[in-house]
């Protein structure tokens, strides 16, 4: 349950400096820092929130720089992390973020620390990179991240004391909703030290699955290159006598890329999801209705997302195992369905010709679109800015079209999924041609 302190974001102390970047805009700063003081109160954040009993009105920061600053640039040794799977635009981020730094504000010292949480470990060696304007100049040119990133729980207070012996008073961690929390437990450590280091979060999700944030970097340049490969199982099924593209994409829980991918390619006649339980037998389940599509049109192309069927490949007997940030290792529901479709047209004495695609580590390696990047820029200079203003525990999300401050514990409270009564799955449905459900 979200109390009042949880939605409270935490502050520092009263800021202390002007500064530079509203100096630097004069006249028009004093419009636009305004603006970004005031609280956006929304109606439909209540809504989402509406069984959080006891919390005051929810309220969402808009993000900007603002007129006064808590750090004194020439005093902050910033620092800078990657964590968890890699998404297009996450160089763009940390470029973003060292030149907001360095030319906005004049931060003298940036750390980047390798390999996610592990650079933050003494004891696993990684020495952090100095980053400067220049050293991340032609970074954003580039899929992945330069710093690197790893899995795997580490020991707050050994990273606590990493930030101490480096002199760290702001940290940016860019990552997804496991990164998240160990911030906040970083947070936690640092505030039983008494210490003043601010955390502040650029949100990472290729899945695009965390909650307050419209869309998440990296998401459209990863379902752009899905869309190529969509292509070629289209083309693959077209040149077979019932032929079938079958396509596996990233989306553990959340079938975001599944749709998207599958309503800008507009070749699919399938897509298959977490949040949408599907059938493989009877009249209305998934094999019937392959059979209807190739009697009718001589082929088909499946999307599949996955996380979803998963109950059709994982016995309840069977312990799932987890990988090293615990997140469960979900059975290859492509490879299953793969099998059974095959196998289903071979009993029935159909000849049919399947194609398996499986892009998944191909379309989060590309570099960042150009709209990725234009949002990556506004993501990173807006941390910046609220990590100047002496922020702490809050990352920087999107809400309804504005960039805002969300406290990390509300960030992580809930994830984000298609809801199959909604807008996206009924485009999906009328693209498709499919029924809500094949059940
Ligand atoms: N509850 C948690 N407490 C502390 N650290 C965590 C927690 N969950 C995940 N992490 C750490 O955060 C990092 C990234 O998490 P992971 O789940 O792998 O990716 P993502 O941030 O993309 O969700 C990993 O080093 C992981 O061990
Ligand atoms: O194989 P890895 O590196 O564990 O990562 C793959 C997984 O990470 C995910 O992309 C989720 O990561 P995000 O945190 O970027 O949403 C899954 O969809 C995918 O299965």
């Amino acid at each position: 349950m979200v109390t009042p302190a949880d939605l409270a974001i935490k502050d520092l102390g009263p800021c202390r400096h002007p500064s530079p970047v509203a100096e630097k805009l004069g006249e028009k700063a004093t419009v636009y820092v305004g603006e970004a003081d005031k609280v956006l109160f929304d109606d439909r954040l209540s809504a989402v929130l509406a069984d959080a009993s006891g919390a005051r009105p929810p309220a969402f920061e808009l993000a900007g720089p603002r007129n006064r600053v808590f750090w004194d640039p020439k005093e902050v040794r910033a620092g800078i992390v990657t964590c968890g799977g890699l998404c297009p635009g996450v160089n763009n981020v940390i470029r973003g973020l060292v030149l907001t730094m360095a030319q906005s504000y004049g931060v003298p010292e940036i750390f980047g620390f390798r390999y996610g949480y592990e650079g933050l470990v003494a004891r696993f060696g990684h020495a952090p990179m100095r980053l400067d304007p220049r050293s991340v100049e032609e970074i954003h040119r580039m899929g992945g991240t330069v710093l690197g990133t790893s899995r795997g729980n580490q020991d707050p207070h050994q990273m606590v004391d990493t930030l101490e012996a480096l002199g760290i008073n702001v940290l940016f961690v860019v990552g997804g909703d496991g990164t998240i929390r160990g911030a906040m437990s970083l947070v936690r450590a640092i505030e039983e030290r008494r210490l003043s280091i601010g955390v502040v979060g650029v949100p990472k999700t290729i899945d695009n699955d965390i909650k307050f944030i419209d869309r998440s970097f990296g998401f459209e340049s990863a379902f752009a290159a899905a869309v190529d490969v969509i292509r070629s199982a289209h083309v693959e099924a077209s040149g077979a006598k019932n032929g079938i593209g079958l396509v596996k994409l990233m989306g553990r829980h959340s079938g975001f890329i599944a749709c998207a991918a599958a309503l800008a390619s507009a070749d699919v006649d399938v897509v298959l999801i977490p949040e949408v339980h599907a059938e493989l037998d009877g009249p209305c389940g998934l094999l019937a209705h392959l059979e209807r599509r190739l009697a009718r049109h001589g082929n088909a192309v499946i999307v599949v997302a996955e996380g979803a069927m998963q109950e059709h490949c994982t016995s309840s007997a069977e312990p799932m195992a987890t990988d090293l940030s615990g997140n469960l290792k979900l059975k290859d529901i492509g490879l299953f369905l793969r099998d059974r479709i095959n196998a289903h047209f071979r009993a029935r004495g159909v000849e049919a010709t399947l194609k398996y695609l499986d892009p998944s580590y191909h379309i989060r390696s590309v570099p960042a679109s150009p709209s990725d990047s234009v949002y990556c820029w506004n993501m990173a200079r807006n941390a910046v800015h609220a990590a100047m203003a002496g922020n702490t525990e809050m990352l920087i999300g999107r809400w309804h079209g504005r960039f805002v401050h969300v406290p990390m514990p509300m960030a992580v409270r809930m994830r984000k999924q298609v809801d199959p009564t909604d807008d996206l799955w009924m485009a999906v449905v009328e693209a498709t041609g499919q029924p809500l459900s094949f059940c």
